[in-house]
């Protein structure tokens, strides 16, 4: 799926959120949205996913511009992970992670064997077989996270959108969601705090600052010293592992 968003912009109360933000997303590419607390990314991916509309400029979705695609249309497509998302459901985590198949259901159609194994792979994947029973009041924060991911797994659309999709994650669960995330060769664009993980999975990098699009280009054009800098008010240093082909990044203060 290709994604193109050309200069949007979003007022809330009189108040400039994004302004003049431009994106391509080619298809299968891993793309990362970094930025500080407030800069805008959530405002972004809330108008790439039809959530929020912009007061102007364009999001075209395979070509096809997004006022003119449904939002059940959308849901074929795209599965979201949003940074909030209400678990105050009285669902089991297999119930739960079964709402990711909605989109592709008519109403009253019943789930199929098809749904049930779609299901239990993306439970599988996120490591949460064992909690297909259990309700997902009583799940820890990661573990909700994760069945959250689970559900867009499940959803088997061509394209993810995340927003700090790692957040309540430890670091494995962190380090296997990304490997996973990267093996779908879907379609992703991801809100990411840890620039280690956009600097090691991403294959282009937006940066956001103050709602302005400041920098984008490949995590070694994006992720140096000068800009996280710029972008964050802070020093870092780069650590090279070669072995591993993997970057650590240092933050000095
Ligand atoms: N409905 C709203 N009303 C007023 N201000 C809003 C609204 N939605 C977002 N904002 C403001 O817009 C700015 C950007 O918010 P956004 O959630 O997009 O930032 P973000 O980059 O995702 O931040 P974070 O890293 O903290 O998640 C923030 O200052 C936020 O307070």
């Amino acid at each position: 799926m290709n994604i193109e968003v050309d200069h949007i912009s979003v007022t809330i109360n009189k108040k400039c959120i994004i302004a003049a933000i431009c994106l391509t997303v080619e298809p299968r590419q891993f793309v990362g949205i970094l930025g500080a607390n407030g800069s805008g990314k959530s405002t972004l991916l809330k108008s790439i996913t039809k959530i929020i509309q912009p007061d102007s400029g364009s999001i075209r979705i395979n070509d096809r511009c997004i006022s003119q695609v449904s939002y059940a249309e959308l849901a074929q497509q795209i599965a979201v992970v949003g940074q909030f998302n209400s678990m105050d459901v009285d669902y089991t985590v297999t119930e739960f992670v079964m709402m990711g198949r909605y989109p592709h259901k008519k109403k009253y159609e019943s789930m199929t064997a098809v749904d049930h194994a779609l299901v239990k792979q993306a439970l599988h994947e996120l490591g949460m077989s064992d909690y297909a029973n259990r309700k997902v009041m009583g799940l820890s924060g990661g573990e909700k996270q994760r069945i959250v991911i689970a559900r867009a797994i499940a959803q088997q659309t061509p394209c993810l959108i995340l927003d700090e999709p790692t957040n309540h994650m430890d670091i494995k669960h962190q380090l296997q969601l990304f490997t996973m995330l990267k093996a779908m060769e879907k379609t992703v664009i991801t809100a990411i705090h840890d620039m280690a993980l956009a600097y090691n999975y991403c294959d282009k990098l937006y940066a956001l600052k103050d709602g302005r699009l400041l920098l984008s280009g490949r995590p070694e054009e994006v992720i140096t010293k000068e800009n996280v800098k710029q972008l964050f008010g802070i020093d870092i240093a780069l650590l090279r592992c070669e072995k591993e082909n993997k970057v650590a990044v240092l933050y000095e203060g």
